[in-house]
């Protein structure tokens, strides 16, 4: 399988990671605009690099991992040369008709994924209209990396604030967790929070229990830990947590008017 690989950053670097097990990614290619990336990127996983997109031959489909904001100068990088092959996005925020009004694609999948498919414990939404018939197939290959899912491109776009930041909120939570303490020493509560989070998630996974009745499996009647939730519970963390939420819903329209300015 040939892969061109438009973009060398962190999620492009965790999805190569993830696939080096399972693929042989001898035949991608790599191509970033400063080649720093891509070069570092390449000897890692065993890929090619390519400095010069006119001279590269057609690959099978395309993995478009630049940031939105740089979609046009992307453009401006391919001209037309692709226009008939089959680029797979990871873009968040732009929506698959106006990526391929910008990159003057025929066809389009939209896939978000997370970080943490660079340990196969990923989840990637996939979508697409243009390119639906071939959705079953990187769904599977998606799959290799955690859990994929074809959806709707209206959920992709919403549920994106959920599994692809998602992994973010956790780490800021955990983060502000292990602050609010004073034993040890910072680094040695890091490190336990970090089992804590590895704990917590494994059992959120192989429980059969809801999120709610796993929470009150922690509180004691008139315990320590239910005196916390209380606390916060009676100073809105729910409507806390909705308002950031909201405020990345907000970015989100703001990115996708500045592509249909470009
Ligand atoms: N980080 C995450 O957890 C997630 C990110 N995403 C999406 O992934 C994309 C990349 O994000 P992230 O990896 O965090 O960003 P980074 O800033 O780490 O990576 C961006 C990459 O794009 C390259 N690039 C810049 N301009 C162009 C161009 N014109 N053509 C091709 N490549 C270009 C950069 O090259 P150079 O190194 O030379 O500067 C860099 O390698 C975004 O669209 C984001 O929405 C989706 C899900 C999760
Ligand atoms: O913050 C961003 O824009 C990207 C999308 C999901 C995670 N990171």
């Amino acid at each position: 399988m040939r892969v061109l690989v438009l973009g060398a950053g962190k999620m492009v670097e965790a999805i190569l990671t993830g696939f080096k097990a399972s693929e042989d990614l001898s035949n991608w290619m790599i191509f970033s605009p400063s080649g720093i990336s891509a070069k570092n990127l390449g000897a890692k996983i065993g890929a090619r690099v390519v400095a010069d997109l006119q001279n590269v031959e057609t690959p099978d489909w395309i993995l478009v991992g630049c940031k939105p904001q740089q979609l046009p100068d992307l453009k401006n990088l391919l001209g037309d040369k692709f226009k008939d092959s089959l680029f797979v996005s990871i873009l968040a925020a732009v929506t698959e008709e106006e990526q391929r009004r910008v990159l003057n694609a025929k066809y389009l999948i939209r896939v978000m994924p997370n970080l943490p498919v660079e340990h196969k414990e990923g989840v990637s939404l996939l979508a697409s209209e243009s390119a639906k018939a071939r959705l079953g197939s990187f769904e599977a290959l998606f799959t290799k990396l955690g859990t994929a899912l074809i959806v709707s491109e209206t959920e992709l776009d919403e549920l994106t604030l959920l599994t692809g930041s998602g992994p973010a909120f956790f780490y800021e939570f955990a983060k502000n967790l292990s602050h609010s303490f004073e034993s040890m020493s910072e680094e040695q509560r890091e490190k336990l929070i970090r089992q804590v989070l590895l704990g917590a998630a494994k059992s959120g996974k192989m429980s059969k229990k809801s999120l709610s009745e796993m929470t009150d499996a922690v509180t004691s009647k008139a315990g320590v830990t239910i005196a916390v939730l209380e606390n916060w519970r009676s100073n809105g963390f729910a409507e806390f947590v909705k308002k950031g939420i909201e405020a990345g819903k907000k970015r989100t329209e703001e990115i996708k008017a500045l592509l249909r300015q470009s």
